[in-house]
Parts: C-alpha cells; sequence; structure tokens
C-alpha cells in the first residue's frame, strides 16, 4: 500500500530504490547492582569502551584526511571533532563514576544514566543547533556501550540488489539503487555511507542544523529528515522515493507514481547532462549583457569544485566555517593565512571575496568564544559587531586576508553594517593591519574593500556605504529577516519568509540601481541568487552579478542565455510596484 511520510527537506533532489534499514541502533542494557570490590573494574570497562571509540574516530580522522574533499567533505571532520570533544567530557566520565561509586551500578546502566542526565541538559538550551547536539551525544555513549557488549556498527554494508520485474520501470541497467532509512545517522555512519551506493536517505529525527543535514547537503545526496517514524512503518528492500525538494517519502508507490518519479528523475538527469554543456559558455544574455556568475563557499577545499561549475570567482567566501567547532583552538594568523591561500590558489588567478567572520544568531561557534543565551541573538552581538568587540582577534583575521592577497585578487568582504560609526572603526582597522604587516616586514596585497547590504538601515542609507567602499554584496538571506522580521531558522514562521514581499523587492532593487548610477560594483549573494524562478527578476533590476552554491552556477547561466535584459527592465518595474509581485512572476 502506498502511503507518505513528510519531513524536513535538506538536500535536493530526487532518489529512487529499495530500503535499507539501518539496525536499530540502540543496544539492550541490563541494569544490576555490583559488589563493592567491582567498582574500579567497572569504571575501567567504561575507561576502555570510551578510548576504543576515541581510538575509532581517530583512525576515522585519518581515513578522512587521506581522502579528497568530494569524498569526505569538511563537514564529516567537523562532526568527528564534535564527536570527539563530546566523549573527552570530563562531565561524561565523572558521572559515570559517581553512579558506579555512590550507587553500586553496572557500567551500562550508570553510562546510560550519565546520559540522561546530559540529555535534560541538552534539552533544556533554547538554541536549536546545541540541542540538536543532544543526538550527538546519545550517539557516542552508543558506540562506547557497543564496544562494552562487543557488538558491531549498525550499518550494515549494502549487499548490491539484482532487479526485480517492478525495477524495469526504471528502464535502467544497473543495480537498483539503495536508499537508506535510518533513526538517525552519526558522523562514522556517513562516512560508511558516502563510501556506499546509497542514493538518498531518510531519517526519522534531525533539524534543518542538524549534522545529517548539513553533511547531506554538501554531498548533494537527496534527503529527507525528521520523517518520523519511518525506521518502523519502512521495512526492508520496500520501494521508495526520496523527495528531496518536496521533503517527503513515498513509501511502496503505485506503478503510476513510480513511473512518474522515474520520468522527473530521468528529465532531471538529462537536464543536468544539457546543463554540464554550457560550463565554458560565457553567460550573457541575448541582448548582450554580461553576466558574472561566481560562487559561495564555505572552506578552501570548495574552490577548485566553484571552478569546475563554471563559476568565473567566488562572490562569498564564508570564513567564519574556518572557526566553528575550535573550541579554545581558534585558527590563528599563519593557519588562516594558509587557508585563505589556498582559496585564492584553487581558484586559479579568479578573484574570491573573502567575507570576515559572521558568527552570531544560527551560526554559533561555541561557548568559548560566544554566548548562545541572548534573547535575541540575531539581533544582537554578531557578524562585524563580534569582530569589533575584539579587536585582537579581528586584526588577526584581516592580516591573514592582506597576506592571502599577494597570491592573488582579493576582495574583503565586510558583514552586517549599519552604522557610519562603524564604517569607520573597521577602515581604520584594515589600516591599522597593514600597518603591523608592514612593521613586520611581511608581504601583503591589494584588496577592494565591500560591504555586505543586509540590514535594511544599510539599504536605506546607501551613499555613506557606497562613500566608503568599493563594491557592495545583497545578503538576501539577512535582509529578508530583518526587513520582515522573521527569524529566518524558525520553523514557525517559515511560510511568512518571503524573498518577493514588495518591501524586500523594493530594498534590493533600489540598491541595484544606486551602485549603477554610481559605477560601483553590486551582487546578490543570498539564496535568491541561485533561484532560477527569480533570475529574469534580477536581471530585469539590473544586476549582473549572482553568487550562489556551485550547484546552481548552471541552471542561473541557462536563464541568463535565454534573457532579454532590456526587455526584461519594465517587466520588473511593474513587479516591484505590485501588491503582489509573486503572482506576476507565475504568469
Ligand atoms: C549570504 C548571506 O549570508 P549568510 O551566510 O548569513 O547566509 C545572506 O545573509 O544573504
Amino acid at each position: 500500500m502506498t502511503f507518505s511520510i513528510h519531513g524536513l527537506p535538506v538536500a535536493r533532489g530526487i532518489a529512487i530504490g529499495r530500503a535499507v534499514l539501518m539496525a536499530s541502533s540502540r543496544v539492550d542494557v541490563a541494569h544490576y547492582f555490583i559488589e563493592p570490590g567491582q567498582v574500579e573494574s567497572e569504571i575501567t570497562r567504561v575507561r576502555v569502551g570510551r578510548n576504543a571509540v576515541v581510538d575509532e574516530i581517530h583512525r576515522l580522522q585519518q581515513t578522512i584526511a587521506a581522502m579528497g574533499p568530494k569524498e569526505a567533505p569538511h563537514e564529516l571532520a567537523a562532526l568527528l571533532d564534535v564527536h570527539l570533544m563530546l566523549l573527552q567530557d570530563e562531565e561524561l566520565i565523572s558521572g559515570v563514576k559517581h553512579w558506579i561509586s555512590e550507587r553500586l551500578y553496572n557500567a551500562e546502566w550508570a553510562l546510560t544514566t550519565q546520559l540522561e542526565v546530559l540529555a535534560r541538559q541538552f534539552d533544556d538550551m533554547e538554541d536549536e543547533y546545541l540541542r540538536e547536539r543532544k543526538a550527538d551525544l546519545e550517539q557516542v555513549a552508543e558506540r562506547i556501550l557497543r564496544y562494552m557488549k562487543g557488538v558491531g556498527s549498525p550499518v550494515a554494508p549494502p549487499a548490491a540488489r539484482r532487479k526485480t520485474q517492478q525495477d524495469l520501470l526504471l528502464d535502467d541497467s544497473i543495480d537498483v539503487p539503495l536508499v537508506l532509512i535510518a533513526h538517525d545517522l552519526s558522523p562514522a555512519d556517513m562516512l560508511q555511507f558516502k563510501q556506499s551506493v546509497f542514493a538518498g536517505f531518510a531519517t526519522d529525527v534531525g533539524g534543518k542544523t542538524s549534522h545529517t543535514a548539513i553533511v547531506a547537503r554538501s554531498m548533494d545526496i537527496p534527503a529527507v529528515v525528521g520523517a518520523r517514524g519511518s525506521s518502523h512503518l519502512v521495512r526492508q528492500d520496500d520501494w521508495v522515493i526520496i523527495d528531496g525538494d518536496a521533503g517527503v517519502m513515498i513509501v511502496d508507490p503505485s506503478p503510476i507514481i513510480l513511473a512518474e518519479y522515474g520520468f522527473k528523475q530521468r528529465q532531471a538527469e538529462l537536464e543536468r547532462g544539457r546543463l554540464s554543456r554550457l560550463r565554458h559558455t560565457p553567460a550573457v544574455t541575448l541582448d548582450g549583457q554580461k553576466v558574472e556568475l561566481l560562487a559561495n563557499i564555505e572552506m578552501p577545499e570548495d574552490a577548485p569544485g566553484a571552478v569546475l561549475a563554471g563559476a568565473v570567482g567566488v562572490g562569498l567566501f564564508r570564513s567564519e566555517f574556518l572557526f566553528m567547532g575550535r573550541k579554545g583552538d581558534l585558527p590563528g594568523e599563519e593557519e588562516q593565512y594558509q587557508a585563505y591561500k589556498k582559496a585564492v590558489e584553487g581558484m586559479q588567478g579568479l578573484p574570491v571575496t573573502i567575507r570576515t567572520i559572521d558568527v552570531g544568531a544560527d551560526k554559533q561557534l561555541d561557548d568559548s568564544i560566544s554566548d548562545a543565551a541572548h534573547l535575541n541573538p540575531a539581533l544582537g552581538l554578531r557578524a562585524i559587531r563580534w569582530s569589533l568587540a575584539d579587536p585582537a582577534m579581528f586584526l588577526t583575521q584581516l592580516r591573514a586576508i592582506l597576506r592571502a592577497a599577494a597570491h592573488g585578487q582579493v576582495n574583503l568582504l565586510i558583514p552586517m553594517l549599519a552604522h557610519a560609526s562603524e564604517i569607520r572603526q573597521t577602515l581604520s582597522l584594515v589600516d591599522f593591519a597593514r600597518a603591523e604587516l608592514d612593521n613586520r616586514g611581511l608581504p601583503y596585497g591589494p584588496v577592494k574593500l565591500g560591504a555586505m547590504i543586509e540590514i535594511p538601515a544599510a539599504a536605506l542609507t546607501l551613499k555613506i556605504f557606497l562613500k566608503y567602499f568599493d563594491f557592495l554584496s545583497i545578503g538576501t538571506n539577512d535582509l529578508i529577516q530583518y526587513t520582515l522580521a522573521i527569524d529566518r531558522a524558525d520553523e514557525s514562521v517559515a511560510h511568512l519568509y518571503d524573498p518577493l514581499h514588495p518591501a524586500v523587492l523594493r530594498l534590493v532593487a533600489e540598491t541595484i540601481a544606486e551602485c549603477d548610477a554610481q559605477g560601483k560594483g553590486v551582487s546578490v549573494c543570498g539564496e535568491m541568487a541561485g533561484d532560477i524562478t527569480l533570475t529574469r527578476l534580477l536581471l530585469g533590476m539590473g544586476l549582473r552579478s549572482f553568487s550562489m552554491h556551485p550547484a546552481q552556477i548552471l541552471a542561473v547561466k541557462q536563464e541568463v542565455l535565454r534573457a532579454d535584459a532590456a526587455r526584461l527592465a519594465p517587466w520588473a518595474q511593474r513587479v516591484i510596484e505590485a501588491e503582489d509581485p509573486a503572482s506576476m512572476l507565475a504568469k
């Protein structure tokens, strides 16, 4: 019987295949009291289990280090770091010791009791990202229990499957694709998953910022998380469709649905094939307007992929990703310099725009250097405010970026500015960083200076920004959040997060027009730039520089090649002035 399970769409695309159920990750735990003379040996059993899991993670880290960024994305390494940190947390072991020595619980019982204590602390956390780390804690505790009980990994390597008669609907000569269904997936599971043949996956739990979702997106595998009950309702070998666009899993689809999705999937593949031919085609509109299509990247290792995707530069390097998960060990000047230099070299002479650290709200680092407990983190000490509050750290980053500029074309982009005083303070720190490098006799290169326009106050005082900066980049993700007063990470108001709200369109259009009038470069680097339903509108507004996830570049290029920018301009003006712009886009 066909049924569907709804979850959250976290990685786009359609996967059709047979379900492989990841065995329930729960290990049965016996509860009994020990003799006082057994206390030490029980504590040792937990320590040995913990050390074995630490060793396992170290081995995985080595495996990852030997792999390229495509096989083992940097997010995976970051997940392993989080697991190591949790394993080495003294509260875990001291708590376990307490339950064993004071209550005489056996080792497994003590571990699960302490897990419950710690899990409650995670439940009480306000920050969604931190709350989701509870799942990581459960995973590491589970792995220790497995070692203590001598039980292997819950992920069985998938066996190749031959076609059945129904498989013929896919009209495919290779083995049937497999789709993994799990309660949740740990970083170690994800590594195994990456090396296997899975075409997509669904999990019972997980939010949009869960580790599983982060890794899935970076791997470009269709995925749905938070599909509650899927690991119970789906049976091994069931046919399943993962619709990563709609965030739904269809179980046991009827032949008609299967054929329909198979068709959609083949269309998407054909489209991908067609698009790949556009890689070397210059992005020029029908009326001869040149358009710059740039990539958004998170780590230096992403640069070669951006070149392969046809990017003509990096429009946004989100440098904060270098800092994430580095509790007590923030990257210093040399490490940052090497990272920025690697990105610059990876782009083979193409320009790289490095945004200074943009942490806060949905992008917290960790409690050693940021405070997630603010009432309104999106309106709090984040991005440039955070950098200006710690000039020594900011100067370290500025020096590293300036030094990397000696190796290629680098633009320096400052996030979240609103006040002229912040602009002046920032620019004098840039000068100060140059002076420091002069004093130390270290070479550095010229940089163009740019500001993100992501707060309505900035969009409404553009003249000030244009006086100080060489170029502007419109961060539509935050601009929408701050214009409409919608927390971009809050699911309950997600339906009101509207890129086509007339107020948003006006701020974007006026920023582009003003930059144009003054001959200053302007790009859009938020999600709007990679949304093909908005390409014509942005072109009509006069935008000629788009920065987006590399996977979107060719699809946007196709829209550009089909567009007549001059004819789009009056239509775009009507859309901006409309009461309901979305209805005009549909026409
Ligand atoms: C590109 C942007 O920045 P972030 O990294 O916050 O998405 C934006 O706000 O549009």
